[in-house]
């Protein structure tokens, strides 16, 4: 034990010293930030261990530009940026990748097989990548491969086909709510929400309810990103010293505590069992003749199509497939229950705009009950809300990347270096870790205007504001927001969320209320996700709600 304790503080004083006294010089120490908090932990705890998401963020931005500089642990240098060129060259070119510990986190999150964590092919190995390709001997990019089997089951068309999936899962929540409001008049949305997006998920991509995942699955998913989102201050000198200690998923776990491990364990087991059984219902089905990965949803039957597919160059293995089985249920249920949660709050502080957005539901053919995907996409005041609210609360308000090779940031926004030159372009040096910053890009009064941290939704509808965001270079896959990320990595679910936010919402204020408790206190924390927190530390969302129809 002595002898490992000693082994690991050389091994820390040995990194200090490289990253203190043999940093390699760089253009980023000219740009100017915010003066740091501390050497150990410089400005990192101000931003990921904070009260509030973005409490110092948006006044660094307002001071310091679309792109600056802040401290991280040792007196490093690290850049956030919020910049839309910046962040495009980021989100898209190969010259920048994932810090290892966004990589760590996403398997022992996820597992190590699933699309989220699984390494795409760097350009320059491309050619070998497309030879390998031909002969179906694909182990080089894995991700190009999974989102290729994968894309065609999340296009819009099929998502059109699971209106009717949404609007029964609508009409579960309604019943929900009206069973709690016989004996109370707050309810907290969190859960209920949670229940919901998960039946969603559960239905559309395996065709089984609630039930079928069963209680412990339930349980254990409801709460897995608040138990394992909350940083610390040693999670912040971990994570930085994880860039230069190479660690195995394995040793990665080691180093968890031990209600996080046991919970991921849990999940890990829960989701394999199911993916399992998942998996041989729809083997046997096909062995019988049966058709499966129907049109009205399980999505995943249709990537066990894509194996049996002869003509078809990507393919998953039956193991692959089970191993999608987590990050299916779990990417698109905290992220779109809490932006849910989130939209709710806009409208219990805006009653009026709550009032004509009821309004148009009401007077739309939506308000007789049933739609279909063009219904709701033909109600301008209901998406110019979900796009306000997306913009405003996106689940992943910050995430981490790393230069992989000397490169320039192009800059849309120029900025002044400390030595009072202009520049364009940042060159910035391999190993350089800048903060993909979607949280701040997307309040940037320079691009959103003045009221850029306002809710108002009406800035959709104007035309003249939708002209200045066409004029910035157009990333993310929806409303030049970054919310869905962009490049490679978007969100494979995106489209799922837009419409079952679509119907959710469409049924939610057509039947309901919604108002702030008088002792809200709630505020938005970022923990993996970005989510609303209950002054208890737990996640939550406490809401007035009443019937109106
Ligand atoms: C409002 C709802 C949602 C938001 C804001 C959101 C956001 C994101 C973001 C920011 C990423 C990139 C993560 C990273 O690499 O750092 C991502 C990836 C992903 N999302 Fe979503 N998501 C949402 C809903 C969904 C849904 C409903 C599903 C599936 C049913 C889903 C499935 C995925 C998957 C599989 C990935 C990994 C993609 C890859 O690495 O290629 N998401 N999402």
């Amino acid at each position: 034990m002595a002898l490992t304790s000693t082994l690991a503080f050389l091994l820390a004083t040995a990194i200090v010293l490289r990253l203190t006294l043999f940093r390699r010089r760089s253009a980023v120490e000219q740009v100017p930030g915010p003066p740091s908090s501390s050497w150990l932990y410089g400005n990192l705890l101000d931003i990921s261990v904070c009260n509030s998401w973005g409490e110092h963020e948006f006044e660094w931005q307002r001071r310091y530009g679309a792109v600056y500089r802040v401290k991280g642990c040792f007196g490093t240098n690290r850049l956030m940026v919020s910049d839309p060129q910046a962040l495009q060259h980021i989100l898209t070119s190969s010259t920048f990748s994932r810090t290892p510990n966004v990589q760590h986190a996403a398997t022992a999150l996820f597992g190590q097989d699933s699309v989220i964590s699984v390494k795409g092919v760097p350009l320059s190995d491309m050619t070998l990548y497309l030879i390998l390709k031909n002969f179906r001997v694909m182990a080089g990019d894995d991700h190009r491969r999974a989102r290729a089997v994968m894309n065609p089951a999340f296009s819009s068309g099929a998502m059109r086909r699971l209106v009717p999936l949404f609007e029964r899962t609508a009409a579960m929540l309604t019943s929900e709510l009206e069973e709690s409001l016989l004996s109370t008049s707050q309810v907290d949305m969190s859960p209920a929400l949670v229940r919901a997006t998960m039946s969603a998920i559960s239905q559309a991509v395996f065709g089984c309810s609630l039930q079928d995942l069963g209680a412990d699955l339930v349980e254990n998913h409801s709460d897995l990103y608040a138990t394992f989102g909350p940083r610390t201050r040693a999670n912040v000198l971990l994570d930085t010293l994880m860039h230069y200690i190479p660690l195995s998923p394995e040793m990665f776990n080691l180093i968890l505590p031990p209600n996080v491990s046991s919970a991921l364990g849990t999940s890990h087991r829960l989701t394999h069992e199911l993916g399992t059984r998942m998996l041989k219902e729809r083997v046997r089905a096909r062995e019988k003749g049966l058709e499966v990965g129907s049109e009205d949803g399980d999505l995943f039957g249709t990537f066990l199509n894509s194996e049996m597919s002869e003509k078809g160059k990507y393919f998953l293995e039956k193991d692959e497939i089970v191993a999608q089985t987590a990050v299916l249920l779990l990417a698109g249920q905290d992220t779109t229950s809490n932006s849910l949660a989130f939209g709710l709050r806009e409208l219990a502080k805006h009653p009026q705009f709550q009032k004509e957005l009821r309004e148009e539901i009401h007077s739309s053919p939506l308000g007789g009950g049933g739609g279909s995907g063009a219904a709701y996409d033909s109600l301008p005041l209901l998406n110019a809300f979900i796009k306000e609210t997306l913009r405003l609360w996106p689940a992943e308000p910050l995430a981490e990347s790393m230069a992989v090779e000397d490169t320039f940031l192009p800059l849309k926004f120029p900025i002044t270096l400390t030595t009072g030159e202009q520049i364009t372009k940042l060159p910035v040096k391999k190993g350089q870790l800048a903060t993909i910053a979607i949280g701040s890009y997307q309040r940037s009064e320079a691009i959103w205007g003045a009221d850029a941290q306002e809710f108002r939704p009406r800035r959709w509808l104007d035309d003249g504001e939708l002209n200045k965001a066409g004029e910035l270079p157009h990333i993310g896959p929806y409303a030049n927001l970054l919310t869905f990320f962009a490049g490679p990595r978007t969100c494979l679910g995106w489209r799922f969320a837009v419409v079952e936010m679509q119907v959710l919402l469409s049924e939610l204020v057509s039947k309901f209320s919604f108002s702030l408790p008088e002792d809200d206190e709630i505020l938005p924390r970022h923990a993996v996700t970005l989510m609303p927190l209950m002054p208890s530390g737990k996640k939550g969302s406490p809401m007035r709600v009443s019937r109106v129809l």
